[in-house]
């Protein structure tokens, strides 16, 4: 391990205590105060790593800093109590030794908390010791920052603030834990989104799935669209004209101000996307005409027994019908919410046998039954010659190196957005189940909080869209099915689901209910949370729980605009190279 040269001391340990976000307990912080010699041009950064003694001999604990004030001896206890001409008198002097950077009156003092880390005779561990008061305290060299912080053959996502060393994660494994991006509007969500997008594109096996509710992914993510197999998808229907399309495109996306320069390149990429069959039109049944899934047709068999007016000799056989029903739901691993399909045919043909031999009359209940059920299944065969969530299910599910990777699905009415969510989330997560596989799919949810809100309401189907993604977000890692979640207010968010997300991307987040909610959930200082208040555009906080980094380590880093790159695309495909279009 590598330190800088300047060393400071350890001088007070301070336990702070606050109430919880939502009133109902207390959390405490330990922060550390370390004393480090003024210098202007010390390698001190919020985010830089430190090291200090511990109780345990070769044992040192490792601390973040988290805030830093230079601080001048004449002035800690120049309160308004000292006359006006003196307090002017001490300050003019104390401005002056400031610049003379020689007086030993000045120091700066630094706090710092402990990130849960232990440096040994034999390599990080995880823990903590009290560290001696007193002791010397290291700053962490560029280089050991970068072994500590950094995933060894990671990609790239940008710059750690004030390091100068590139931030480099583990994209598979952020992929597994589900990833938040939570930032006020305009702090630069959607492009940190569609940075990852396109490193997950370009450096995983992963699919991506984008819910776009704001009309703008097809735009910053134009050259993946064309550069890979994909598929946009629509609700709206186009006359089989493409530059109709492609005015339409440019009607109704976001184009953002650095690529106003780019109109007849964005049109003509249109153009190309809808002639080479890459825009889909999706067939969405209205919303009052429901599948009959398995689950209601149990529920119907459980109705049959239990009715009393069903013929006596009957009963057995809806029982058999009940039995066979759950015993091929258990064995081909069906939801209760997946539709019926093809797959119950041998079923009804054996029980309308066993009804034959049993004697029953051909007028009896259970054969009608069956028959409707069959007329049921054929109706639905007659239907499929549409675009649909089924099919699109498929074509997501499907492992063919040949099948689309890139699926941005534009729904301008949120209502119907909702429905769509709930709907595809349940079809791709029922046959996966059936089906099982072990590549990754990515889901990303922009503006998450209108699909999992705190308050969820029937009536604007968030109801179907939060339990769907909340199922997504609890029990898909087990099936390879990953969320991507995008917010710019945490208390408008069912916060339940949280804790299932492992890699966060923070910026600015105003009110401090959201910091708040956030350092109790991952644990971190508040006072580094409130330095987020100070990031700029496009500048973050990652931090990860056992899933983008080798440690646990928050770090500010400055992300990449995504126009640059889109920009690049289109300047190298002016040269002739065409995005290499698939
Ligand atoms: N890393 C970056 N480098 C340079 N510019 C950036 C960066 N990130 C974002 N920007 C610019 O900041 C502006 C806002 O970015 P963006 O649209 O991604 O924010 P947002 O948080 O998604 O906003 P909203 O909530 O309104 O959708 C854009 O003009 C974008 O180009």
């Amino acid at each position: 391990m590598e330190f800088e040269s300047v060393t400071g001391r350890l001088r007070e340990v301070r336990v702070i205590s606050r109430p919880t976000a939502d009133g109902r307990s207390s959390v405490t912080f330990r922060n550390f105060v370390i004393e480090m010699p003024f210098s202007k041009t010390v390698n001190l950064n919020i985010g830089a790593l430190l090291a200090v003694e511990t109780i345990k001999e070769g044992n040192y604990l490792i601390l973040e800093v988290a805030d830093y004030v230079p601080v001048h001896y004449g002035m800690i206890n120049l309160d308004g109590t000292i006359p006006k001409e003196i307090r002017d008198q001490v300050m003019e002097e104390v401005s002056k030794s400031w610049h003379d950077g020689t007086s030993p009156e000045t120091w700066i003092d630094v706090f710092a908390y402990p990130i849960g880390y232990l440096l040994t005779p034999s390599g990080f561990k995880k823990g903590y010791l009290p560290p001696l008061p007193g002791s010397t305290v290291r700053i962490m060299s560029k280089e050991s920052f970068r072994e500590f912080v950094c995933a060894k053959n990671g990609v790239d996502i940008g710059n750690v603030i004030g390091q100068d060393v590139h931030l480099t994660i583990d994209l598979s494994k952020a992929l597994i834990y589900h990833i938040g991006v939570f930032a006020f509007t305009g702090s630069g969500k959607s492009n940190l989104t569609s940075v990852l997008v396109r490193r997950i594109l370009n450096n995983t096996n992963a699919k991506v799935v984008i819910f776009d509710i704001s009309m703008e992914y097809s735009v910053l993510l134009m050259d993946q669209l064309l550069k890979h197999k994909s598929e946009i998808l629509t609700t709206e229907r186009y006359s089989n004209n493409a530059l109709d399309f492609s005015r339409k495109f440019i009607r109704t996306h976001v184009i953002p101000e650095e690529l106003e320069g780019e109109i007849d390149r964005i049109k003509k990429s249109a153009e190309e996307l809808f002639i080479t069959g890459k825009v889909k039109t999706l067939y969405i049944p209205p919303a009052e005409q429901t599948n009959l899934t398995y689950g209601t047709l149990l529920e119907l068999l459980k109705g049959q027994i239990n009715d009393k007016y069903t013929a006596f000799a009957q009963k057995p056989l809806f029982s058999v019908m009940l039995k066979k029903l759950d015993i091929l739901m258990r064995e081909n691993k069906i939801s209760k919410d997946s539709s019926i399909d093809d797959s119950l045919i041998p079923l009804l043909d054996e029980i309308e046998e066993e009804g034959k031999k049993a004697g029953l009359k051909d007028s009896s209940s259970i054969f009608s039954f069956i028959s409707s059920l069959r007329s049921y299944l054929n109706l639905e065969e007659i239907e499929g010659d549409e675009y649909d969530i089924e099919k699109l299910a498929i074509d997501i599910l499907d492992k063919e190196e040949s099948s689309p990777r890139l699926f941005i699905f534009e729904l301008h009415n949120l209502e119907e957005a909702r429905e769509v969510v709930a709907s595809l989330l349940e079809e791709v997560m029922s046959r996966r189940k059936r089906w099982f596989s072990s590549s990754p799919i990515l889901f990303v949810l922009d503006e998450a909080q209108e699909f999992i809100p705190f308050d969820t309401r029937q009536r604007d189907k968030s109801e179907l869209s939060s339990a769907a993604v909340e199922k997504l977000l609890r029990h898909g890692r087990k099936y390879h099915l990953h969320a991507l979640i995008s917010t710019q207010r945490l208390a408008y968010l069912n916060t339940n689901v949280l804790q299932q997300l492992h890699t966060y991307f923070i910026s600015v987040l105003p009110r401090p209910y959201d910091r708040q909610l956030i350092s109790e959930t991952f644990g971190i200082n508040d006072t580094l949370l409130e330095r987020t208040l100070d990031l700029e555009v496009g500048q973050w906080l990652l931090v990860s729980f056992k899933a983008s980094l080798p440690h646990d380590v928050p770090v500010f880093f400055s992300a990449p605009n995504n126009l640059n790159e889109v920009k690049e695309a289109f300047e190298k495909s002016g040269q002739g190279d065409t995005f290499g279009s698939k």
